[in-house]
Order: structure tokens, then sequence, then C-alpha cells
């Protein structure tokens, strides 16, 4: 059987690669014996397919009569981004050190020589499968990690540090590329109200509603963060000050268009900057929240544009 730790998982499938039938069939027996999922193709070349379609744990490499055609399959399913990761075990009767070397250097990860002994050959592979294993768990975690210190989990947008890191990669194009793009901060209004009257529970669900709507309503390349607390943030890629407002608008429009039940009508205020030459991403955050503000003292449910000379009232 495989080792304890990689039969946990399930059982591991191993590929066996090789134009040398006998060999095949007895490296298939052995493995098959010991628990692993087996199967055999005939040549390198119908090799890379079979690793992407179905679930594959390892690469057998059984090189025969020629090693070229060996090397270049491992090389080939390395080159794939769905197997770059597949452990490639070369199983073959060139006994040089250089023959060995060729083949790590092609992506393999172990080379066993014949005649094999069948214990070895389990011992290599189920080493390998558990090594695979544990690295690909690894992968899930790191990935569970960077969204978790990216994204806000209430709401599932990014949060404000990476939103950050977007906008401060956003503006160091606009001043390269004269690309301009506009902040569109908005709040949603009398939130401490909801809280006080029904739970912090309704008031979490009306953050995950007004996330959703807005969502909606918004294009694939817009990012959209939380920017903490009730506040949220739109970046909009070439856009001007003139589209944002529009643009912030229909948002407002939108949550206006159906109640949030038990909290009723939710109304939010907005606020926006549009990037310009020689400001800092600070420099912009803070327009946006000033436009925010008068958004605010202006009677709430509205937006208000920062520009140069003025701020710009849309009328509620
Ligand atoms: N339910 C819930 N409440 C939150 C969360 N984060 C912040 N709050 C609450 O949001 C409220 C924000 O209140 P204020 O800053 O006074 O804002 P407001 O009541 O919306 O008033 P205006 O913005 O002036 O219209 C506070 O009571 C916070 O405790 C959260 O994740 N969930």
């Amino acid at each position: 059987m495989p080792s304890d730790s990689t039969a946990a998982l399930s059982t591991p499938t191993i590929l066996i690669v090789g134009d040398a039938p006998e060999s095949l069939e007895q490296l298939g027996r052995i493995l098959a014996e010991a628990g692993y999922q087996v199967r055999k193709v005939g040549s390198g070349e119908l090799a890379v397919a079979p690793a992407q379609t179905s679930p594959t744990d390892l690469v057998i490499l059984d090189v025969e009569a020629s090693g070229q055609r060996g090397y270049e399959t491992c090389r080939q399913i390395k080159q794939h981004q769905q197997t770059q990761q597949l452990p490639i075990v070369f199983v073959s009767a060139f006994q040089d050190a250089s023959d060995k070397v060729r083949a790590f250097s092609a992506g393999a990860v172990d080379y066993i020589t014949k005649p094999f002994q069948a214990p070895e050959v389990l011992a290599r592979v189920a080493t390998h499968v558990r090594l695979n294993a544990l690295q690909r768990r690894l992968e899930a975690q790191n990935r569970e990690l960077e969204r978790l210190a990216t994204t806000d989990p209430l709401t599932g947008l990014l949060n404000r540090r990476s939103f950050t890191s977007y906008g401060l990669n956003y503006l160091a194009q606009a001043s390269r590329y004269g690309t301009h793009f506009s902040l569109t901060l908005f709040d949603i209004d009398g939130f401490k109200g909801i809280n006080d009257a029904y739970g912090h529970d309704v008031g979490d669900k009306v953050l995950v509603i007004v996330t959703r709507r807005i969502r909606q309503q918004l294009r694939d390349v817009d990012l959209f963060a939380r920017w903490g607390g009730e506040e949220f943030i739109i970046l909009s890629p070439k856009t001007t000050c003139e589209r944002a407002a529009h643009l912030a608008e229909r948002l407002r429009r939108c949550l206006l268009a159906r109640p949030i039940e038990p909290a009723g009508f939710v109304t939010a205020s907005f606020g926006i900057a549009t990037e310009r030459s020689g400001e800092s991403f600070d420099d912009l955050i803070r327009c946006a929240d000033h436009a925010l503000l008068s958004a605010k003292e202006g009677g709430r449910n509205r937006v208000v544009t920062a520009s140069e000379e003025r701020l710009l009232q849309w009328a509620n």
C-alpha cells in the first residue's frame, strides 16, 4: 500500500509512460499490487494529454529503447502549466551519470536504474507522492493565507491594504503612460442607527447586500474594496471625473431601488476624486474623503465631486 499519509488523501494515481510493453506491464503490476491506481500509455507523445486531463500524482517515464524521447516527454510535461508540478521519475537502463544528469535537467525528481528492485521502486514512488501531496497542500494553504490577507472576510471584497497596493500601481502607470482613473469613496448613511435599532447582525447583512448591489453595477476592470467599517471605495480605470460622477449617481439610485429588510431603505453618500499628475495616492484619498464629507454635510444620500477649483454638488 502507499504510505499512510498519502493513502489518507485518496488513492494516488501513477501514470506510467513507456514503449516497452513488458516493462510497462511489470511496473504497472508492482504499483497496482501496492494499492496505486495505475494508468499506462505507450508513447511519450501520448503522455502529456492524459497527465493534463486526468488527476495524476506522479509520472514514471520508463525509458527503454530511446532515452532521447524520455527527456523530451519530461520537458513537455514540465512545460504545461497544468502538469509542471508533477513529479517525474525516470526508470532506465542507461546507467551513465550524464544520462541521469540530463533527466534531472529535464525536470525529473528521481532516476531508477534497471534492472530495478520492486521495493526500491515502491519506496521512491511513495516518497515522491508524499512530498508532492505536501507541496500541493502547502501551496493551497499559502493561497488561502494570501486570500485572507488581501480580502475583507465579511464582504469578500479587497481590503484596504490590497486596494492601496493596487492603487499605488495604477498611480505609477497613470504618471508613466498618461492614463487616468477616478476614486469613488462612499459611506452608508446613518449606519450606526441601523446597528443600534436592529443589531449588529442586521448591520452586517446590510453591508453584504450593499456590496452585492454595487458590485452588480460595476465593470470587471473596476476595483472595489471595503475601506473600513461602513465605508467602501472604487477605483475606476480610464474614467474621467464626470463619468465617475455618473456612475456614482447610478450606484446611489440602485441602493434606493429596494429596501433592505428589516432596516428599510439604505442610502449612501459619495465623494469622487480624479487622478491628477503630481498627486500622491494619499492626496487622492484625502480629496475623495473631503468630497464625501461635503456630501454628508450637504444632507447625505448624494454625490460630490472634488475638483481643483471647486466642489460640484450633484443634486439629490
Ligand atoms: N454591523 C457592523 N457595524 C460596523 C462594522 N464596522 C463598523 N461598524 C459600525 O458602523 C458604525 C458607523 O457609525 P458612524 O461612523 O457614526 O457613521 P453613520 O452612523 O453611518 O453616520 P454617517 O456616516 O455620518 O451617516 C459604527 O457604529 C460602527 O460600530 C461591521 O463590520 N459590522
